[in-house]
């Protein structure tokens, strides 16, 4: 690493490579997962690491919209089962727990949405459809589509992506932000 940058410039980087993704995203597929989410019985999210840190986050605010959310892992989780929507985030798309889970879901006829960096990854072809984020992926050494280290900008897109189709819901839905805060958590 030879260049050092101060702090604000890096934050200013990373805001920007942010923005870039923004500019790269296929509005349809997002309106096909808004479409999605709306249409579930039950949503379940999985992610492995940092991605699955950014998934939880996302999780918790369609559940504060009113949706059945789980996040796979957690003692609570049920069965996924038909009518079910699994969201499954993974930079590289070959995560092996996640290509498990995608697989699992599939076979019980959930609905599976891949949010990958890899169109052609093993999780992208399983999934019925795909949210494309042209971030660099972890192992995605040397020059690549980000100066960020690993999936960071992969990671910080998929929290930036859901926390956008939740506001997205949110507009439609018409409730106000008092409406939505009987739901936050009260014993915390
Ligand atoms: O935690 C992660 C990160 O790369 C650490 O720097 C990843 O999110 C985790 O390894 C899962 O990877 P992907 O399934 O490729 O998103």
């Amino acid at each position: 690493m030879e260049q050092v940058n101060t702090t604000i410039d890096n934050l200013k980087k990373i805001l920007i490579e942010n923005e870039e993704i923004s500019t790269l995203l296929n509005p349809e597929s997002l309106s096909l997962l808004e479409n999605h989410i709306k249409q579930a019985k039950r949503i379940f999210f999985v992610g492995a690491g940092r991605t699955g840190l950014a998934l939880k986050m996302a999780a918790m605010r369609f559940m504060h919209l009113g949706f059945e959310v789980h996040v796979v892992g957690e003692t609570t989780t049920p069965a996924i089962l038909e009518n079910d929507l699994l969201i499954v985030g993974s930079g590289s798309g070959t995560t092996s727990t996640l290509v498990l889970a995608t697989e699992k879901a599939k076979k019980q006829n959930a609905t599976v949405i891949a949010i990958t960096a890899d169109e052609h990854s093993k999780i992208a072809t399983l999934s019925d459809q795909i949210i494309a984020i042209k971030a660099a992926v972890k192992t995605d050494f040397g020059i690549s589509a980000s100066e960020q280290y690993a999936g960071s900008l992969f990671e910080q897109s998929v929290l930036l992506i859901l926390d956008a189709v939740f506001m997205t819901l949110w507009q439609k839905s018409g409730l106000t932000k008092e409406n939505l805060w009987p739901k936050h958590a009260n014993l915390e």
